[in-house]
């Protein structure tokens, strides 16, 4: 397999997300692949945009059927990422940039090793965090759940290749795709 993958991980709220919908794919000739999840759809959201939406049952029957390549429960919700696509795509050469969680970040680069770069996102200040929760319109239980795995999460950072900063997004956005030219450049 000859692609790479840039997982984007860190605390919920952290900006992920944000960061990824703003960078230029078509530029960096990035692919986006949906994970499954059975979390509730957000405002905005829908189906297969950020996610394909499952049920439980729907999701331990994928489970069963050997469908991803890791999966985990965070939040109270489960996340897994599908074996077919992002086989495909590396099969092809592609560089895939997808956000997971802590677990899964480390799980992948377990199973792919060096095609896998890990970066954690972060605010400078851990206090944006519930104030970018709120923003998003997360509520009072949602919030005190992502908020109480933060130290898990920061305990896992020293795994991570690359820390990039996010409070002013524009900035976060141009460390990002700088550590997808590296990528590239160092696999060319
Ligand atoms: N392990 C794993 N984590 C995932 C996957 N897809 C998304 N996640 C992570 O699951 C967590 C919850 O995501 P989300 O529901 O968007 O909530 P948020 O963290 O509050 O924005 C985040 O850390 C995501 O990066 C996946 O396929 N596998
Ligand atoms: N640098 C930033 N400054 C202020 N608000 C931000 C910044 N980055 C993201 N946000 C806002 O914070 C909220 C959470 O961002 P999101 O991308 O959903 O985080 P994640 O994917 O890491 O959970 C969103 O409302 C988003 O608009």
């Amino acid at each position: 397999m000859s692609g790479n993958i840039i997982i984007l991980s860190g605390y919920s709220a952290s900006g992920k997300n944000t960061i990824i919908n703003a960078m230029d794919k078509k530029h960096f000739d990035l692919v986006y692949l949906p994970s499954v999840t059975t979390r509730k759809v957000r405002k905005g959201e829908s189906q297969g945009n950020p996610y394909t939406f499952v049920t439980e049952e729907e999701f331990l029957q994928k489970v069963k059927e050997e469908e991803f390549i890791e999966y985990e429960e965070v939040h109270g919700n489960f996340y897994g990422t599908p074996k077919d696509t992002y086989r495909q795509e590396l099969k092809a050469g592609k560089t895939i940039i997808k956000d997971i969680d802590v677990n899964g970040a480390i799980h992948f680069k377990e199973v792919f090793g060096d095609a896998v770069t890990l970066v954690f996102v972060q605010p400078s200040d851990e206090d944006a965090l519930k104030e970018r929760l709120l923003k998003r319109g997360d509520d009072e239980k949602d919030i005190l759940l992502r908020l109480k795995r933060v130290e898990y999460e920061k305990s896992l950072k020293s795994q991570f290749d690359y820390v990039v900063v996010n409070d002013v997004i524009a900035e976060a956005v141009r460390d990002v795709e700088n550590v997808v030219k590296e990528v590239k450049e160092r696999n060319e």
